[in-house]
């Protein structure tokens, strides 16, 4: 994506409070799909709503410029839910900061998060840092280490440095704290494109 809006929508224009609640409901629904055991006739009657979602939306598929998912800087996570919901709350070119919160979504097993959702996280920290201010880049490389369970429904701290840059490359850092308990880290090479590169 090129442009993310930081700017708050407008109500009753695309974009505004209302994206912001229908993003924050499929959230939730995520979640309770994810956590429930329904019996059949409930997984038929929602199957069928989710359906009936669906077609409501599709006559306004528009080309990834102009979508609304992802470019929403106001909302946790960009409005994109494929990350997890993620406020920034300090941000310059050399470092960000932020919390977020794993839900049942989430769940990789035994109460832990995903270690692939905690990689996601990761990946749009970096690449947020990466991209601050400079050329665009892309992931080389996201190196993750696992330190102890990422808890579920608890609000983490998330932290990414720039380490070093060397012409095209960008190293960079990102940790996850409960807490005082660091839970993953990881180390990242974000490469800036050069013309032509997609
Ligand atoms: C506003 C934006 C907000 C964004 C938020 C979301 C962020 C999400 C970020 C992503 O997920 S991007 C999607 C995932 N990544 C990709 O799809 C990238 C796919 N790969 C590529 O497109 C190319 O491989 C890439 C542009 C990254 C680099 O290709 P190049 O052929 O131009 O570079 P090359 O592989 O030659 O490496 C460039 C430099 O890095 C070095 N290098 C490469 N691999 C390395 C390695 N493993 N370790 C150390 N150095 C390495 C390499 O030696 C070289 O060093 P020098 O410039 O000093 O010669």
């Amino acid at each position: 994506m090129d442009q993310i809006s930081a700017t708050p929508g407008v109500a009753g224009q695309p974009g505004g409070p209302e994206f912001g609640r229908m993003i924050e409901a499929l959230r939730t629904v995520q979640a309770a799909i994810t956590g429930a055991a329904p019996p059949p006739e409930v997984s038929a009657e929602v199957g069928a709503i989710l359906e009936t979602v669906a077609g409501a939306l599709e006559p306004y598929l528009v080309g990834e410029d102009e979508q609304l998912s992802g470019h929403r800087d106001d909302l946790p996570g960009r409005g994109q839910p494929l990350l997890p919901p993620l406020w920034l709350d300090e941000r310059d070119e050399t470092h960000l900061r932020g919390r977020v919160t794993f839900d049942r979504f989430h769940l990789g097993g035994n109460g832990a998060a995903h270690g692939g959702a905690i990689t996601v996280l990761f990946d749009e920290m970096l690449g947020r840092l990466a991209n601050a201010g400079r050329n665009r880049a892309r992931t080389k490389y996201l190196q993750v280490e696992y330190h102890r369970i990422t808890p579920l429904d608890t609000e983490l701290r998330v932290e990414a440095k720039i380490a070093r840059v060397e012409g095209r490359k960008r190293f960079l850092t990102c940790a996850l704290y409960d807490g005082e308990h660091l839970t993953a880290d990881a180390e990242g090479l974000f490469v800036e494109l050069l013309p032509g590169q997609p």
